[in-house]
């Protein structure tokens, strides 16, 4: 669905102006559609009909508690990589059953607490941390439940940077290795083998890399099913890509057809972590032009937001559409749209043409995956504020950081 539209020549979230989510919040503002997050999520649970399954959202790319209700309430499980993730998940309503605690580096508290609260599997990324998992249900007197996330080392064929399923990527064991593992994990007293998980990067536009994952993680099922082990669910991860430019990844009906086709036959319970195609396309940055600056070289656009609410382009080049929220006749300039901080890297857009004058509004697009929840206070500048319509209303959800807050828990030293 199309979240975004132009209705006259405004820019509208749903049934309401950005001018006046601007004129009501202020800018830089991040602005989410409810009904799109519903749709995305509904893509894959339609799909899914008729097969045991479990869509956990990865909460990593959009932690917002309003955007994690939204999602409980349609059933939705929760992949989770921090104790901080979980306790968001428990305070908007989630289900702890239905959560998969994935990522390298969990503590003893992260394992005590996801324990205690019983949740669906813990995606288990090493042998060490099995060793540890092992001992940490032992001392409460639970098993815990199981998978493994496997390396398949297939290429994504995805930016360097958000590539996970390499053999030198940090993440996950060696498919090579897992048999052994899983042996281990299955003579433990205090763990429970429950399924296979794998993940190998984020903003695929292919289907081959996730079937090619997928093949192999099945040859390892059956190569366990004949040592004894038994595994029920199929974790395939997150990744799918959405269009950000030009890209045309496959729509999630058609990714998830395509795995049902490949286990048709086997009794396997599918597991799904997206976050980027649940969220990404219902979100934009609203921001401000603060001032146009010509100069011989080149002309830019100062705006209100920056890398510290948008890192994406700094940190991965990554090219995210602007539109002007109403577009003026005139002449184009070509722009590039910077922020007010300290960095050459302070960009959110490059070369583009536009007609521009100061206090106009621009969406940067496709903002709602990794876009808040990597923001930072670098310059000191609080975080943005975010808004969710629902139809046509708008409802903050989360209030612009206040520059008192930002320091509020710093100390001076002692008087001499
Ligand atoms: C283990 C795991 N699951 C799910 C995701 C979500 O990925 P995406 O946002 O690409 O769907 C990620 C992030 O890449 C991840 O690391
Ligand atoms: N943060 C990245 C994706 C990383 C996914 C996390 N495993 C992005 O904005 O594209």
């Amino acid at each position: 669905m199309q979240a975004f539209t132009r209705q006259g020549n405004v820019l509208h979230a749903e049934g309401v102006a950005l001018t006046a989510i601007a004129a009501q919040f202020g800018t830089p503002t991040y602005v989410y559609s409810r009904a799109h997050i519903e749709a995305s999520f509904r893509a894959y649970t339609q799909a899914l009909e008729g097969c045991e399954h479990l869509v956990c959202f990865a909460v990593k790319a959009n932690s917002n508690l309003a955007v994690l209700n939204v999602l409980a309430q349609l059933g939705a499980g929760f992949d989770i990589v921090s104790r901080g993730e979980l306790e968001r998940v428990l305070a908007a309503g989630g289900q702890a059953s239905k959560i998969v605690f994935s990522g390298v580096g969990k503590s003893r508290d992260d394992m005590r607490r996801a324990l205690e609260v019983g949740v669906h599997c813990f995606n288990v990324e090493s042998d060490v941390e099995l060793e540890r998992l092992q001992e940490v249900a032992a001392e409460l007197g639970v098993k815990a439940p199981v998978s493994l996330r496997v390396n398949p080392d297939v290429n994504p064929k995805t930016h360097p940077y958000i590539s996970t399923g390499l053999k030198e990527n940090k993440f996950g064991i060696d498919i090579e290795q897992a048999p052994a593992v899983y042996l281990r994990a299955a003579s433990l007293p205090n763990i429970d083998v429950q399924g296979v998980d794998c993940h190998i990067g984020s903003q695929l536009t292919e289907i081959e890399p996730f079937l090619d994952a997928l093949d192999r993680l099945l040859a390892l099922i059956d190569t366990l099913a004949a040592q004894g082990v038994t595994i029920h669910h199929l974790d395939l991860g997150g990744g799918l890509g959405v269009q950000y430019r030009d890209e045309q990844p496959p729509l999630a009906g058609d990714y998830v057809q395509a795995v049902r086709e490949r286990i048709a036959g086997r009794n396997l319970k599918l597991v799904f972590e997206p976050g980027r195609s649940i969220v990404a396309n219902a979100g934009v940055l609203l921001t401000q032009v603060e001032f146009l600056k010509h100069t011989a070289h080149k002309d830019f656009a100062i705006i209100d937001a920056a890398m510290n609410d948008l890192i994406r382009p700094a940190l991965y080049q990554a090219w995210m559409d602007v539109q002007p929220v109403t577009p003026r006749d005139g002449e184009l300039r070509n722009y590039d749209l910077v922020g007010p901080i300290c960095e050459t890297g302070d960009f959110l857009a490059k070369n583009r043409d536009l007609c521009l004058a100061e206090g106009d509004l621009l969406a940067v697009c496709s903002a709602g995956a990794y876009g808040f929840v990597m923001s930072s206070n670098y310059n000191t500048r609080g975080r943005a504020a975010e808004v969710m319509v629902d139809g046509s209303n708008a409802h903050l959800v989360r209030e612009r950081e206040t520059l008192q807050s930002l320091f509020a828990g710093e100390r001076l030293l002692p008087a001499e």
